[in-house]
This record gives structure tokens, C-alpha cells and sequence, in this order.
């Protein structure tokens, strides 16, 4: 029940031609399944005089897994692969995000008023009252997702443009669950500063600036930097977004195992951008016994400082009744280190620290992975509750907020509610942005 049901597999659809006889999908199914494959949809494409194609769809473990079963099918006489399909290739081709019109444009007298000469009376109203810019603009509904490329997900400094197809992933999930435009915003730089000036220039045209996949430990640093400087909301969604979805998820867990989190040992297993945003926002919810390990000492002095105590990987998996890893080191958590009864979050994407399965196999409680709890369920309903209250920033109460929210849309016995279930983003929104209204960090109309 507390286990997500494996997508850790690469899909890929077999386009074939099968003659058109009773028996012969019937081996090629066998075919398939013989070397492990597990078929999803199978689709009739067309049909024949002597022959039908068709698409199935193959769940594989890698590429070799691939070949075998290849192989069988090739095997099966009256059968042939014309086509391998990839379908998660295909859905990015071209980028996932475009910017469109809202308006239409029939006549030479639409240009005229979208455009000049009808659009500078617009700009002159703005000049005047620059708070006509949320009106008249797409300012304030349009969120830049800026990365640096240093973290992307837990496949590392891989660079900016090789992480541009996360940064309109989540751009497509701003779109799609709340009606945000995410717009990403890729930096070649690691100097704090240069990224720092840079958002700061840019930011005119947003209504609130989203980091995503910078490293630690520079990403505290920028983040704090740009909250002082700007009025808009800044907020680093590895850190806060992830830390919200945290929360939500042991707020049910610590509900349905009857214990209280505030007197659970939370260990954290990374202390980067999302171990130590999850490690504040524990703390300020109240919770007073955090362990945690990192590879780097820098980490494990700032875990100190917050209040938590370093250890190391032993004495994590030892003492804590709640583990979370945030390393993006896919295996780092052996079975025969989990104990009865625990909760473990392994939160790194692609690839968790242990699979949840293999987790609950060897004893625990409660076990999930990042695609789960992923901030994906946090960071919409946060920005979208942040710009319909025109807060100028977001602070720990709004979080919390948010927490709760999504964690009161769980079903009995789930962690957290699904990512598409529009109504877990609307009521985090309302409840982040009454967060706001009650914190006093609405900004005043000028
Ligand atoms: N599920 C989610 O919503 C979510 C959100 C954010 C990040 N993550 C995942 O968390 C991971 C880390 O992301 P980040 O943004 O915090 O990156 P980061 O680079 O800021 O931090 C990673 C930290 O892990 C430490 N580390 C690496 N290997 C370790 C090991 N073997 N033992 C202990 N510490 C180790 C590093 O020293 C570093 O401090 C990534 O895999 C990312 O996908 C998941
Ligand atoms: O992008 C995700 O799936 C979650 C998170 O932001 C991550 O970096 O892993
Ligand atoms: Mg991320």
C-alpha cells in the first residue's frame, strides 16, 4: 500500500507487423515475455489483407534487456519489428514550451492596437502608475525558472542547456496544474555574484524569480542575496519546494503510525540544497532532533549551526526514526541498513538511494522515492498562492501552510496526494496565500 508502483523501467513501443493468423500475437507476447519484458498498451495501428501493425508497448530494464528481447521477437516467425519507439524522446522533440498569442489577430487594425501605435498608450499608462503593469502585462503571471546547470536533478554539474529539458518540464507543470508562465532562464556562471546581478537585471519582466537545480552551497547564498534585494518572491524550489512536500509526508506518516514529529530523530543522508531546506523547515516546524551526514564538512558545520547534529552514515540509518536522503547517489542506502519500523524518504531523481520496495522488504514502515515526493506537488500552488496575494516574499509560515494543505488531500494510508490532482494545487495556493495575508507580506499598491 505505501509502496509507489514501479516506473523505474524504460519504456519503449515495438511497432510491428504480424501476420494476420490466430496465435501468432500470441507468441510474440510469449516471446516478450520469456526474456522479462512487461508489455503495457498494444494497439492495433492498421489492418491488412495478410498482415496488421501494431504498437506495444515494452517496459524494459535497460538497453541490453532491449536486445534480448529483440532477439526472441526475431525469432517468431511471422513477425517483424519495423520500428523501436521512444516515447519519452519523441514527446521533447522540439521542446516542450512555446510562447503563444492570447489575442487574435484578423485585421491590420488588431496590429494596430496590439502593437504600435495603440500599444503606446498603454506604456504611458504604465509609466505613470507602474502598478497597471499587473493589468496590462503578463508580468505578473509569468515566473522565470532559473538554473545554473550545477545540480540538475542528482545527475550533477551537467550545465545549463543539458538541464533546459527539466527547466520546461517544470514549466509545463506551472502551464498545466496552475496557469503560470514559466519561462527558463539558463546562466553560464558559478560566481555568486555575476548570478546574483544577472537575475537582478532580469527580473522587471517577472513576477517572482523560481531557482532550480543550483548547487550547494552556493544556491543559500543566491537565494538570500536575492530575497534582500528584490520585492517579487524568490525561492529556491530544491530547498523549500522539496522541504514542503517533506513535511505534508510525515505529517501523515507520524499521523498514521500514531507518533508525534516534533519528538521524532528526522535523519537527513546529504546536506545540500534539498537536505538542508528540508532540515530548516523541520526545525521551524518544531521538530528538535535532526542527525544528518554529508560527504562534505562544510554541510555537516552548517547542519551544526542550524541546530542539528552531524553523524555519519551508520549513525543516521542507526538512530533515526524518519530517514531522508538527498544525495544523488543512487543504491547509497544498503537493505540490511534499514531498520524495522522506519520511514525512509529516498528522494534523489533519476534514481533513488533505495527503491521503496526494496526498503519496505526490509522492514520499513513507510517508503517513498523522489517521484513521489517530489516538489512538483509543492512548488505550483506555492507561486501561484504567492502571486494571487502579491507577496513580495515567501516566507516559513506560507511553507508550512503549504504543507499542510497537501498533506490534508492524502488518501488514508497515502504520504502525499498525486502530483495532477488540480485540486491539491488550488488549495495550496489559498492557503499560502492567506499564509501571506496573515504574515503581513502583501506589497502595497503604488
Ligand atoms: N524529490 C524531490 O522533489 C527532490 C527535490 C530536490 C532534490 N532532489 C534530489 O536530491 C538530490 C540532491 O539535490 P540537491 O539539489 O540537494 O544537490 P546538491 O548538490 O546541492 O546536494 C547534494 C549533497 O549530497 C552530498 N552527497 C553526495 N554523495 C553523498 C554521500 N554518498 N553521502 C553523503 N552525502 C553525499 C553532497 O556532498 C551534497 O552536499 C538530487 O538527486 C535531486 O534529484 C529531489
Ligand atoms: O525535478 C524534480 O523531479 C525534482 C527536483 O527538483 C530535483 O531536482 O530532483
Ligand atoms: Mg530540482
Amino acid at each position: 500500500m505505501n509502496i509507489e508502483k514501479g516506473f523505474d523501467k524504460i519504456v519503449k513501443t515495438l511497432r510491428v507487423m504480424i501476420t494476420d493468423q490466430p496465435g501468432y500475437l500470441g507468441r510474440l507476447t510469449t516471446a516478450i515475455g520469456s526474456e522479462g519484458g512487461n508489455i503495457g498498451d498494444i494497439r492495433l495501428i492498421s489492418s491488412g489483407l495478410t498482415h496488421n501493425i501494431r504498437e506495444i508497448t515494452v517496459y524494459v530494464d535497460n538497453d541490453q534487456h532491449l536486445e534480448m528481447i529483440l532477439k526472441a521477437v526475431a525469432a517468431v516467425e511471422g513477425v517483424i519489428v519495423e520500428e523501436v519507439i521512444d516515447r519519452v524522446q519523441q514527446v521533447h522533440e522540439g521542446g516542450k514550451i512555446a510562447v503563444r498569442s492570447r489575442v487574435e489577430i484578423k485585421t491590420i487594425g488588431d496590429v494596430r492596437k496590439i502593437y504600435t501605435p495603440g500599444v503606446a498608450s498603454i506604456c504611458r499608462q504604465i509609466q505613470q502608475k507602474p502598478r497597471l503593469a499587473d493589468t496590462y502585462t503578463a508580468i505578473g503571471n509569468t515566473v522565470a525558472i532559473v538554473t545554473n546547470g550545477t545540480a540538475i536533478l542528482g545527475l550533477g554539474d551537467i550545465g545549463p542547456v543539458a538541464g533546459m529539458p527539466v527547466m520546461e518540464g517544470k514549466a509545463v507543470l506551472f502551464d498545466h496544474l496552475v496557469g503560470i508562465s514559466g519561462v527558463p532562464i539558463l546562466l553560464r556562471s558559478k560566481n555568486v555574484d555575476h548570478i546574483v546581478d544577472t537575475i537582478w537585471h532580469l527580473a522587471p519582466t517577472f513576477g517572482a524569480i523560481k531557482l532550480e537545480d543550483i548547487a550547494a552551497p552556493d544556491c543559500f547564498e543566491i537565494e538570500r542575496r536575492l530575497v534582500e534585494m528584490l520585492d517579487i518572491p524568490v525561492m529556491h524550489d530544491d530547498q523549500h519546494g522539496t522541504a514542503v512536500v517533506v513535511l505534508a509526508s510525515l505529517l501523515n506518516a507520524t499521523r498514521f503510525t500514531g507518533t508525534r514529529l516534533q519528538n521524532a530523530t528526522i535523519g537527513i543522508i546529504g546536506l545540500g540544497a534539498a537536505g538542508t531546506g528540508i532540515a530548516k523547515l523541520l526545525m521551524a516546524y518544531g521538530v528538535k532532533k535532526v542527525v544528518g551526514t554529508d560527504l562534505n564538512p562544510g554541510a555537516m558545520e552548517m547542519l551544526q549551526t542550524l541546530g542539528g547534529e552531524p553523524t555519519n552514515l551508520a549513525g543516521v540509518m542507526e538512530r533515526a526514526q524518519v530517514v531522508i536522503a538527498t544525495t544523488g547517489c543512487p543504491g547509497l542506502i544498503k537493505p540490511d541498513m534499514v531498520k524495522q519500523g522506519q520511514v525512509i524518504l529516498a528522494l534523489s531523481n533519476p534514481d533513488a538511494e533505495i527503491k521503496p520496495q526494496d526498503a519496505m522488504t526490509a522492514g520499513a514502515s513507510f517508503a517513498a522515492d523522489g517521484k513521489s515526493i517530489n516538489n512538483a506537488l509543492a512548488f505550483p500552488g506555492i507561486f501561484r498562492g504567492a502571486l494571487d496575494a502579491r507577496a513580495s516574499r515567501i516566507n516559513n509560515r506560507m511553507l508550512i501552510a503549504a504543507a499542510k494543505a497537501i498533506a490534508s488531500h492524502a488518501e488514508e494510508g497515502e504520504l502525499v496526494p498525486g502530483i495532477l490532482n488540480r485540486n491539491v494545487h488550488l488549495a495550496v495556493a489559498e492557503a499560502v496565500a492567506r499564509a501571506a495575508a496573515e504574515t503581513g507580506v502583501i506589497k502595497p499598491r503604488n
